[in-house]
């Protein structure tokens, strides 16, 4: 047993590695293909496309099979694909293009219900999976930035972050470098980075800024999302006059714990919009353990143990920490809260 195998969620993490990475691969190949890609429209209008289906089909068998007690809130379901074979069967083809070699083929029906092991419904005791097979499903079909974000949480806290960032440059200022990144942390053992061509992982932090005016700011590409005129007024006050970093999905939270911007704002455009446990289990981790803060609007603590839902929560605040006080300080008063 090697020294690092012996801290802990170590397995837990290899394996949360290993299930991104391939549904990283599956990602990237439907994209190569998406001029044929099937797209469903959900009941909520969000898009969902053959790769969101497939990418959780691989990371919770992967997930069943090494841990079989454990459950998992994940975002997508079966049910439109039950009712769909061309659909379903185009799922099927890609979860097993990207099965390790040697590996007995998944039927449909075992597909389907992998799929459907992510109904859990999260909680505040044991501990489970939560699974974002694409977040940022719109920037994904617009060929710009998507996370395949897995987080493992324990009595309502979330203890390991896996985060595959395909698109993502490993140099925003020079995305011609390359690009594609894993981003993992564990509660405790720090944030770390690797690129999706290497084993190699290198520690991350968060910026040194101590005054919010000299960073720029993350949020967004969807107004439907954050509210945009507030974050302009809230940024107008802390001084900042650089413009915001706009980019879709979790790799925002990435982009914090890596120092590349100083602030993530997510201000509610409705008041009845719960935010997601997935869309920031992983992302909220990733920051804290690179030296950053998290919280909601009202300078909350983000309670992940309420179900598949935020609900005590609203919006959210994530900073390099140095200057979160100030931050949440100019999100209250622009927001009267
Ligand atoms: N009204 C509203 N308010 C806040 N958040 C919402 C809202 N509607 C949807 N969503 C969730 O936003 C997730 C994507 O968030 P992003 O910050 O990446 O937005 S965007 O990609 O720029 O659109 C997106 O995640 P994915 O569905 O995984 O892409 C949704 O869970
Ligand atoms: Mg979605
Ligand atoms: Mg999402
Ligand atoms: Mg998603």
């Amino acid at each position: 047993m090697t020294a690092s195998s012996a801290l802990p969620l170590s397995r837990e993490r290899a394996v949360g590695i290993e299930a991104v990475l391939r549904a990283s691969r599956l990602c990237q190949a439907v994209f190569a293909r998406l001029a044929q890609a099937q797209t469903v429209t959900k009941a909520d209008l969000s898009p969902v496309t053959v790769a969101d289906y497939g990418a959780q089909a691989v990371v919770n068998a992967l997930l069943h099979a090494e841990f079989p007690s454990d459950p998992i809130v994940g975002e997508e379901d079966a049910a439109d694909l039950r009712a769909d074979a061309r659909l379903a069967a185009s799922v099927v083809e890609l979860t097993n293009s990207v099965q390790p070699a040697g590996a007995a083929a998944m039927s449909s029906d075992d597909v389907l219900a992998a799929i459907d092991l992510g109904q859990y419904a999260g909680g505040k005791t044991g501990r489970f999976w939560t699974l974002d097979p694409i977040d940022g499903t719109k920037g994904f079909l617009r060929g710009e930035q998507y996370a395949v974000c897995l987080a493992l949480v324990v009595d309502g806290v979330v203890q390991l972050a896996v985060q595959g960032c395909p698109n993502l440059p490993h140099d925003l200022a020079h995305p011609e470098e390359g690009r594609g990144s894993l981003f993992i942390a564990v509660r405790g053992q720090g944030a770390f980075e690797r690129h999706f061509d290497s084993a190699d992982e290198r520690r991350i932090s968060v910026s040194g800024v101590s005054s919010a005016s000299e960073t720029q700011f993350c949020e967004s590409v969807e107004a439907a999302h954050s509210s945009q005129s507030d974050t302009a007024q809230i940024a107008d006050r802390l001084g900042i006059t650089r413009p915001p970093v706009r980019m879709d999905s979790q790799c925002k939270y990435a982009v914090i714990a890596r120092g590349d911007a100083g602030i993530y704002l997510r201000v509610p455009t409705r008041a009845d919009y719960q935010e997601k446990i997935w869309d920031h289990a992983g992302g909220s981790l990733l920051v804290e353990e690179a030296g950053g803060s998290i919280c909601d609007v009202t300078g909350k603590p983000l309670d992940f143990s309420l179900g598949r839902t935020l609900k005590g929560n609203k919006g959210i605040i994530a900073t390099n920490g140095r200057i979160h006080a100030r931050v949440v300080e100019a999100v209250r008063s622009v927001l009267r809260l």
